[in-house]
């Protein structure tokens, strides 16, 4: 079973669905069989990202490395490991070169000085060593495996031409290696290294802004953002690409610029990027700065009267109610200055109701967004202002938009008419709580995992809504056309909005959707992408018997004794990632029975249920999660009961306060947790690729310092899936 369909609890499932909605998705429905099947997989991560539009319409667009100063790039910070290495491996070549030309000379001048006495002189060798040195080089290249950096350069340039062995990703029409070039161990290469270290070096790349300035930000985003990472901080590579092709719409006052409001296009865009690297920031700057701007240049008054209670201008999708609330608190820390209203639909955000009372009209009824029209006076009354952004998982915002109960309605008719009873059950929808008339920005979070086949179908649905209730439906294909599209036969489905797609992997499925469905979609990428961010570590360790679970705790224990005697006492926490709920409780209760509290999370945890985030207190960022009502996190901490807790408790005290968080690939996806999470365990073999990236990404983000550390079996029988899980591992640290 893959991470996703793991995920499949995250979203109550739509079957089946009304016809009328059927078609409204057929649209983007691909089919599921068929010989492109394989260039279709949702765990393999895709070759590669150039548009394959015939039309020659989108774009592929890698930021370049070299530009972005690296010593202001988050994952090179001053000071960090990568700094210093850069740093010394980049002077250490230099000296080596330099005395390499030294020795050359030298041997120059002794083979002259022997020839005008009329002597026999050795020829001096091309790389400037001597013979017996090249041979001892030779054999610690062919040993170690390592690049042969002391090849001149055309060897060297020959050595890069070879064909290599790819290891994930689609093999298909992968060259492979002849027998005789084969180097001693296999050499595994990132699918997408060759295609990005080629654009990233593309002169069209290079005006990339270093730094965040206004414009082209408004000046009060601009503080925000300084507010939020800092003063000196600078764009990640993906932020300085959305700083330059996401911002069209003129700022107010700007006479110099050519595009009036009216001429402004729609912008269609994916970030792709690594995990860690400030994706959120990327894609909500734009986003808001152009609803600013546009509620400046609006009448209010204009505006036709609102039906229903929550009219928003832009909504975010977020595969998990986690996520969502983070994200709406991140987006709330970015509006101090320019003041829009940012909502997140969660339970939590009813008045202390049980979350089994809180209907979809109480929840509308409760959201911040009343309070802040009361407290703005009768001027601002509530259908006529419309409220900006909407943050929810896609379930959340159809259950707004359809009225609660929608889709259980069709479920219960479905069962009724398979016993064959004569009348459907009779089930109340409730009224539609949302209006999706104003929207003029879409965001979809992770769409990898939100255009991944458990999700899709609600993606999709909320999709065509929005360009429906926009007056621009989309085109509807008969299930013959349907079954014959694919990039090279695209279906291009124009929405009347801004639609932004944020994710730091892009499986073979993502990638086959985008080639036939948005051919034309701008696609702006890191140089680092299905990479591990550079300031994590990775480090293998193996079973040392049958009980693993005493591994785990050794390992534990292993790095608080390492950080108590290094950091004066302050602890750092662990994410623990296990492939079954089942394993994530054994592995709370043996540690708890050890006197390590810890938080086991699965997906149908009590916690969860609030709508909070506070079962994640503690290992979240603070100040990125809103703060809202909710239960307390002590229900999901397994916390030993051998002493009374103190009231205040040390720190340090592993007991007392959980430095472990054992879960599924739940928790994998876009959260950002503490600078405190410095280490992950990855305690069953992943199950691909993709999900190991996401997985270790929770660790190491945004420069800080972080280790992933990959429990397996490394001797003996049973070995050799681990052996091959290291070298795919290698590749992505690459
Ligand atoms: N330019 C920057 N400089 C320093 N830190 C930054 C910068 N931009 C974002 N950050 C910080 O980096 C962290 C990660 O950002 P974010 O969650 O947006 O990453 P992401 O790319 O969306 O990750 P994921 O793929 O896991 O969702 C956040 O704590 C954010 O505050």
């Amino acid at each position: 079973m893959s991470l996703l369909s793991s995920s499949r609890v995250l979203v109550r499932r739509v079957s089946p669905l009304p016809p009328e909605l059927v078609v409204a998705c057929l649209h983007t429905t691909a089919p599921t069989a068929g010989p492109s099947q394989a260039s279709r997989s949702r765990t393999r991560l895709a070759r590669d990202l150039k548009p394959r539009s015939a039309s020659g319409k989108g774009n592929l667009i890698v930021a370049p490395e070299v530009k972005i100063e690296r010593d202001s790039a988050p994952h090179s910070a001053p000071g960090t490991r990568d700094h210093f290495k850069v740093r010394e491996e980049t002077l250490g070549r230099a000296r080596e070169w330099r005395q390499r030309r030294e020795k050359w000379r030298e041997q120059h001048q002794t083979r002259d000085e022997s020839r005008s006495k009329g002597k026999k002189a050795e020829r001096p060798s091309t790389t400037g060593w001597t013979q017996s040195e090249n041979s001892v080089r030779r054999a610690r290249v062919a040993a170690e495996g390592v690049p042969d950096y002391d090849q001149p350069w055309r060897m060297q340039k020959e050595r890069l031409r070879r064909p290599v062995k790819v290891l994930f990703g689609d093999t298909q029409g992968a060259e492979q290696p002849k027998k005789t070039d084969a180097p001693r161990k296999p050499q595994v290469q990132n699918p997408l290294s060759d295609e990005f270290d080629m654009l990233s070096r593309t002169p069209s790349t290079s005006e990339l802004s270093t730094a965040f300035t206004s414009p082209p930000l408004m000046e009060g985003l601009l503080a925000s953002v300084m507010d939020v990472l800092g003063p000196r901080a600078r764009p990640t590579p993906i932020q300085a690409l959305s700083l330059k092709h996401l911002f069209k719409r003129p700022l107010p006052g700007n006479t110099s610029a050519s595009r009036g409001k009216d001429d402004v296009e729609y912008v269609q865009c994916l970030l792709a990027s690594e995990t860690g690297s400030g994706k959120s920031m990327a894609y909500l700057l734009p986003m808001l700065q152009d609803l600013k701007i546009s509620e400046l240049q609006s009448d209010p008054a204009a505006l036709p009267p609102a039906q229903v209670p929550l009219v928003p201008r832009a909504l975010v999708l977020a595969p998990t109610h986690e996520l969502s609330r983070q994200l709406s608190g991140f987006a709330k820390a970015l509006l101090h200055e320019i003041k829009l209203r940012v909502v997140c639909l969660s339970r939590a955000n009813t008045q202390s109701t049980p979350a089994r009372n809180a209907s979809a009209s109480k929840m509308a009824k409760d959201l911040d967004v009343d309070e802040l029209n009361q407290q703005e006076g009768d001027a601002h009354r509530k259908t006529d202002r419309p409220l900006d952004v909407v943050v929810g998982t896609p379930s959340k915002v159809l259950e707004l938009v359809k009225g609660r109960g929608w889709d259980r309605e069709q479920q219960k008719i479905e069962v009724t008419w398979d016993k064959g009873a004569s009348k459907p059950r009779k089930f109340t929808v409730g009224k539609p709580q949302m209006g999706l008339e104003r929207i003029e920005w879409v965001v979809v979070d992770e769409a990898d995992v939100l255009f991944d086949p458990d999700f899709h179908e609600q993606t999709n649905m909320i999709l065509s809504a929005i360009a429906e209730a926009r007056g621009q439906p989309p085109e509807q294909l008969d299930q013959a056309t349907l079954s014959k599209v694919g990039p090279e036969n695209p279906a291009p489905i124009n929405y009347p909005f801004n639609l932004l797609l944020s994710t730091a992997t892009i499986p073979s499925a993502l990638a086959w959707h985008l080639d036939t469905y948005h051919p034309a979609f701008l696609r702006l990428a890191s140089p680092h992408l299905h990479h591990l961010p550079k300031t994590l570590e990775t480090e293998y360790v193996s079973w040392t018997g049958g009980n693993h679970n005493a591994d785990v705790e050794r390992q534990l224990r292993g790095i608080w004794h390492q950080d108590a005697l290094r950091e004066k006492g302050r602890l750092s926490k662990v994410l623990i990632f296990c492939n079954k709920s089942t394993k994530v409780e054994a592995i709370g209760h043996y540690l708890e029975e050890k006197g390590i509290a810890n938080v086991a999370l699965t997906s149908d945890s009590k916690t969860r249920r609030w709508g909070s985030n506070h079962h994640l207190d503690g290992f979240l960022k603070v100040g990125s999660e809103s703060h809202d009502e909710g239960s307390s996190s002590s229900e999901s901490a397994n916390v030993p009961d051998a002493e009374p807790p103190s009231p205040v408790p040390a720190p340090t005290d592993v007991s007392k306060i959980p430095h472990v968080m054992i879960t599924t690939s739940l928790l994998s996806r876009g959260l950002d947790f503490s600078a405190d999470v410095k280490h992950v365990f990855i305690v069953d073999e992943p199950r691909n690729m993709i999900d190991f990236l996401h997985r270790a990404g929770r660790s190491g983000r945004a420069g800080e310092q972080g280790k992933v550390v990959v429990f397996g079996k490394t001797k003996g029988r049973g070995s050799d899936k681990s052996r091959e899980v290291r070298q795919k591992v290698r590749a992505l640290a690459a």
